[in-house]
């Protein structure tokens, strides 16, 4: 089962991969003919009625799949206002071909000509809401017709994630869909036919450029919409919850609190002037804090734990207590990692060890990416957590779904980079609502990030410069 938003990011991965979508169109388009063929003989007559739409585009190539019948082609709509380059391009080949081809210009002008097999390519999964005319009138006059109706990808009308129609909806007898089930199909009475279409796998299980597409955002947004993070560490360090609470800014948050030992306080705000430092009495952080952290935690979307923390006894156990005491979402990294697996909480955990914290955290050790994918989902579904190891294939799973990332590159073996990560974990927990998108993409931008700075300093990078460029990495348009 795929939703639409899901198999979009999936699609922009395949062209990310080198899979561009026009070549996937000619799938669909090869797939939704052998439907035809499957249901009529050779000099049937068949109807396309496309939409402006790539959903038409699939149909404007099944049309010249199907040498030896007799087809005519329907556009709902003028030809200058298709809305996509490849469709556009589909129907121009259409013209050029000598196919015969009409555009309905609006619904008094539809009438469908007498029919054997009706091919609705009019809506597909790029739409929601109730059918518009011409497609509303072309819905029922499809419904009406005694012909066989294979309808591409999913009945017009008929949203594909949740199978409703907000009005009218072409009937099918048949549909193609592309790559994998839509949730929507189930209510629906036809017979479906799953067409593999050449995504390739690692489409769906690499974290590409596809994937940011889960991050765009509303236009009508105020402050603090977009996520709000405590960040508590520093003790022994002070850097590094500096650049975990830039990071979260970068990748997106509002507002970024670091709640850190008054030893160090000073020097956390003095590295920037966008952070809000909240002092904790002493040089540790402790089990003393805890009524200070629940209370600055219930004002957050994501609390950061561990980075610069350090291993003290004392400051392993206030983090055990806070876990064992807040239900919120929360990140951990670095020293705390390792009291995780022996907490009991209620709180949606990311954890970010490398591969030596995972194994302090009773994780698995395994050399190669792929055993190690396997072993990760086992572990995250036995501590109940998400988990996002670092590595060369940096891996995430929450025990159900995993997700891998090839972003990042050796310099990145330099102090810091945890941090970045960890920070932009943190804020993008608060983006999104699946934490798995969210680890994946954390770990995506990271490695993109040093990836560009490479590309400035080699591998004298600093994790200072990672920040600004992972703004860079998850909305700029740099090319790969
Ligand atoms: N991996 C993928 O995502 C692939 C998708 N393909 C096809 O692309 C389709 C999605 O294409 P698009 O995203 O271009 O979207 P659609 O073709 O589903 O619909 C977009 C068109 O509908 C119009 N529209 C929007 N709301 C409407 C309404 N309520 N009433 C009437 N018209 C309305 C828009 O103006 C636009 O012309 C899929 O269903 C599938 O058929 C395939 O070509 C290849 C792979
Ligand atoms: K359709």
């Amino acid at each position: 089962m795929i939703t639409s938003e899901r198999m979009a990011a999936v699609d922009a991965n395949a062209e990310a991969l080198g899979v561009p979508r026009k070549q996937l169109m000619e799938s669909s388009g090869n797939a939704v003919a052998q439907a035809v063929r499957d249901v009529a003989e050779p000099g049937a007559r068949v109807v396309v009625v496309a939409g402006r739409g790539n959903n038409g585009g699939d149909a404007f190539v099944a049309a010249r799949f199907l040498d030896g019948y007799d087809v005519s082609a329907h556009l709902l709509g003028r030809a200058e206002t298709i809305t996509t380059d490849i469709a556009r391009e589909n129907w121009t080949a259409l013209q050029q071909g000598e196919y015969e081809i009409e555009e309905v210009r609006d619904s008094t002008q539809l009438s469908l000509p007498e029919a054997d097999v009706i091919v609705d390519a009019m809506l597909g999964t790029g739409v929601t809401g109730a059918l518009r005319e011409p497609a509303a009138s072309a819905a029922e006059a499809i419904n009406t017709s005694s012909g066989t109706v294979v309808a591409v990808d999913i009945p017009s009308g008929i949203d594909a994630d949740t199978g409703e129609a907000a009005g009218a909806a072409v009937e099918a007898d048949h549909v193609v869909t592309f790559h994998d089930e839509k949730p929507g199909l189930d209510s629906v009475d036809a017979d479906v036919t799953v067409a593999d279409i050449g995504i390739p796998a690692a489409a769906e299980l690499f974290v590409e450029r596809g994937d940011l597409r889960s991050l765009s955002r509303e236009p009508e947004s105020h402050k603090g919409d977009h996520g709000t993070v405590l960040v508590v560490g520093g003790g022994p360090y002070s850097g590094a919850p500096a650049l975990s609470a830039q990071a979260a800014f970068r990748a997106g948050a509002d507002l970024v609190y670091v709640a850190t030992p008054e030893s160090v306080a000073d020097a956390v705000a003095g590295y920037s002037e966008n952070l809000i430092v909240e002092a904790l009495p002493g040089d540790r952080l402790a089990p003393v804090h805890v009524d200070t952290l629940l209370a600055l935690a219930e004002d957050v979307d994501a609390v950061l734990v561990g980075p610069g923390l350090g291993d003290a006894e004392g400051s392993l156990d206030a983090v055990g207590e806070f876990l064992g005491q807040f239900d919120g979402r929360v990140v951990v990294d670095a020293d705390p990692l390792r009291t995780v697996p022996g907490v009991e909480t209620d709180a949606d955990l990311v954890c970010t060890p490398h591969q030596g914290e995972l194994a302090a955290m009773g994780g698995p050790r395994e050399e190669d990416w792929r055993d190690r994918a396997d072993a990760v989902e086992t572990f995250a579904e036995d501590i109940g957590a998400t988990l996002l190891v670092k590595g060369a294939h940096d891996i995430v799973s929450n025990g159900e779904r995993t997700r891998v990332n090839r972003t990042g590159n050796p310099g990145m073996t330099v102090g810091g980079t945890g941090d970045v990560l960890a920070g932009i974990t943190a804020a993008l927990v608060t983006a999104l609502d699946d934490p798995v998108q969210a680890a994946g993409i954390a770990a995506y931008a990271n490695g993109r990030a040093g990836d560009l700075a490479v590309e400035d300093h080699g591998y004298g990078l600093v994790a200072t410069e990672l920040p600004p460029l992972v703004a860079d990495a998850l909305w700029g348009d740099r090319d790969e």
